[in-house]
């Protein structure tokens, strides 16, 4: 059998903020991909689809289940490329984890080590941080999406802080005093003088927050949400529902401080698309969304989660960035080397590990072929029917259904072909 274009299955995580049932896109594509062996709990929530080759949950080739991981390793050239094994020193490893992600209920509030720092924690508590790699990530939105992505901008954070008893409670008057008189706010030159003085004092008030004993939690967010049914118009309406929300999801947390009323609140519609860098604090509240990273499962958390909270180390490794949320987004490019019915967009993050190309085949018997990549690359069917094969090899044709997974070699030409009015994919690569 040729490995140069064939379908793979993923591996799931059940984390509890899934999306419950076949109500999640990763129980339905979880399914759809190998419908004999994977059954649909309804009780259970679906939250994460891995692809990729990270052995918590390595992705399997379709007929035989033999591991990526394994396949990659037998023969790395030819799955990897020269230019990718040089550069990050693997013969096993895919440099990407792609996922598919369906969210129920807000996940914890988090950010992800960089390299550095990713190489401690492994070394001190591997079972909290399984690898030693950094994970930046970017999130594409599939659905609408709603989620936390860095500080607010700190003009709005101080007006919070001046209009909102419960928090300038926890932080302390003198606190509260000293941040209003000494944020620069405006244009801030990035790593100017003044923006490592805002920088420091954003981390002196969240560190307070997260510092507040487990004693004062309950009473502090208990008051703060009876103030949003009692004077909605100190929060304004989005505030408003959004810490109704959470308190609903996650009942008296301490997110409802260091999450609601600290973070930038980010609506991404269908296409678009945030960057997080590693380091940068954020959250999921809702959405069905692709994402891909730098392979890592290292997450370091301090709200809104039962799991594992590492409160000291993220109030020391954030890199505290409050920019306005528009600036977070990122928008498609164009793709230069497919052509066809359709279009493309590609999602080409600051980093070497991954971009993502997007493509929509909007007519029934579309046709679009993709000129090989310089690198490994994984493919996911999120709409309709197709088939995907390699460019004038027509026995190498294989079907496409929403949630069926393909590896497609380096320098493999390949060509999608649509059999519904609207057939969407999402294909993670590597080239460097
Ligand atoms: N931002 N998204 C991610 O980093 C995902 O890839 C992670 O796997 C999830 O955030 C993990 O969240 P929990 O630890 O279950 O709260
Ligand atoms: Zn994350």
């Amino acid at each position: 059998m040729s490995y140069r274009l064939f379908q793979i299955d993923a591996g799931f995580q059940n984390y509890e903020w899934g999306n419950i049932g076949s109500k999640s896109v990763v129980a339905q594509f979880a399914h759809n991909s190998n419908p004999s062996k994977i059954e649909i709990d309804p009780s259970l929530p679906y939250a994460e689809l891995w692809m990729g080759t990270h052995q918590s949950k390595a992705s399997v080739e379709h007929k035989t289940g033999t591991s990526l991981q394994e396949l990659v390793e037998k023969s790395p050239e030819e799955f990897l490329g020269a230019q990718v094994i040089n550069k990050f020193r693997s013969t096993r490893e895919i440099p990407f984890l792609l996922k598919v992600l369906s969210i129920g209920k807000v996940l914890s509030i988090q950010a992800h080590p960089d390299k550095e720092l990713a190489q401690k924690l492994h070394f001190r508590d591997p079972k909290n941080y399984p690898d030693d790699n950094h994970k930046p990530e970017m999130a594409l939105a599939v659905t609408e999406f709603e989620g936390f992505c860095g500080f607010k901008p700190l003009e709005e954070l101080d007006s919070l802080l001046q209009k909102i008893p419960e928090f300038r409670e926890i932080i302390g008057e003198e606190l509260v005093h000293m941040f209003h008189e000494n944020i620069f706010t405006g244009k801030v030159e990035m790593n100017s003088q003044e923006d490592h003085k805002n920088r420091k004092l954003l981390q002196q008030v969240f560190s307070k927050v997260m510092n507040l004993p487990d004693s004062r939690v309950y009473t502090s967010t208990k008051l703060l949400v009876k103030r949003t049914y009692d004077e909605p118009e100190l929060f304004g309406h989005d505030l408003c529902k959004l810490i109704q929300k959470m308190q609903s999801d996650f009942p008296y947390d301490i997110g409802l401080f260091c999450g609601c009323l600290m973070l930038n609140h980010c609506i991404l519609q269908p296409g678009e698309a945030m960057f997080l860098q590693a380091r940068d604090i954020h959250a999921y509240i809702r959405g069905d969304i692709v994402e891909c990273m730098a392979a890592s499962d290292n997450v370091v958390r301090a709200g809104f989660t039962p799991k594992f909270k590492d409160v000291d180390v993220l109030v020391d490794m954030l890199t505290y960035s409050y920019e306005d949320v528009e600036m977070q987004k990122m928008r498609p490019e164009i793709f230069t080397r497919s052509h066809g019915d359709g279009y493309d967009n590609l999602y080409d993050p600051p980093i070497e590990e991954f971009a993502v190309l997007q493509t929509i085949l909007n007519k029934k018997d579309g046709r679009r072929e993709v000129e090989g990549l310089r690198g490994p690359s994984i493919l996911i069917v999120t709409k309709g029917e197709g088939t995907i094969q390699i460019q004038d090899e027509n026995d190498s044709k294989l079907n496409c259904r929403p949630g069926f997974i393909f590896f497609i070699q380096p320098e493999v030409k390949i060509q999608l072909r649509s059999s519904s009015d609207d057939f969407v994919t999402y294909r993670a690569f590597c080239e460097v």
